[in-house]
């Protein structure tokens, strides 16, 4: 089995359908070329801290998701509640992630310090936020995409599945 990945993107102006969710195309690809995971659900979700919780518990819950990237709400603005919404949803904190993600961004643009990106589990899926424009998807996944194998293994007791496989 390959590794079940959802995307949920938090974002006001995605979820009226005012901008296309070129973040969510960045991981999306990423994770179809780096990890060979399967994206098995995408959602838009306005930034609403109970929409949030409510997409991300189903996504562990009923989709059993191996792991859950979102995009956007990360910042300082009043309405990002990103992080809090993770938070409040994870049984276990996985701080690594969010700190090599942070350590690495902050080489090439300072104001990577501005995300307080979080990352956990629930169950057995590993959540991870990343900020919501798709320069900063791309270098934060970047930073941590050779570990996530890994890590999915141990979580999941499973190894991904090879593309010769069935
Ligand atoms: N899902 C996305 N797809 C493409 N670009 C995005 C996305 N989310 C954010 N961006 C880009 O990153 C910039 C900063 O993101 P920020 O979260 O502040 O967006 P926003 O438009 O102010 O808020 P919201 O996305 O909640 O409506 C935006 O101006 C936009 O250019
Ligand atoms: N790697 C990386 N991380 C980044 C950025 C970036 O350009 N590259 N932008 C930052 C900026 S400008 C903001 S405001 C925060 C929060 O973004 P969000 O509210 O869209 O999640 O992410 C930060 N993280």
């Amino acid at each position: 089995m390959r590794w079940k990945v959802a995307i949920l993107t938090a974002s006001d102006r995605g979820s009226r359908g005012e901008r296309e969710d070129t973040s969510a195309q960045v991981i999306r690809e990423l994770v179809e070329e780096e990890i060979q995971g399967d994206i098995i659900e995408y959602r838009v979700v306005p930034d609403e801290m109970d929409e949030i919780m409510a997409a991300l518990i189903e996504m562990t819950d009923y989709f059993q998701a191996d792991l859950i990237l979102t995009t956007g709400g990360t910042g300082l603005a009043a309405r990002d509640v990103t992080p809090e919404a993770t938070l409040s949803v994870i049984d276990r904190s996985a701080p690594g992630f969010a700190e090599a993600m942070r350590m690495k961004s902050i080489e090439k643009s300072p104001r990577a310090m501005l995300s307080r990106a979080v990352t956990g589990i629930r169950g057995s899926t590993l959540i991870i936020n990343l900020p919501g424009s798709p320069k900063g998807v791309h270098e934060s996944l970047m930073a941590i995409i050779d570990v996530l194998p890994h890590a999915l293994s141990i979580l999941t007791g499973r190894e991904q599945e090879h593309a010769d496989e069935s």
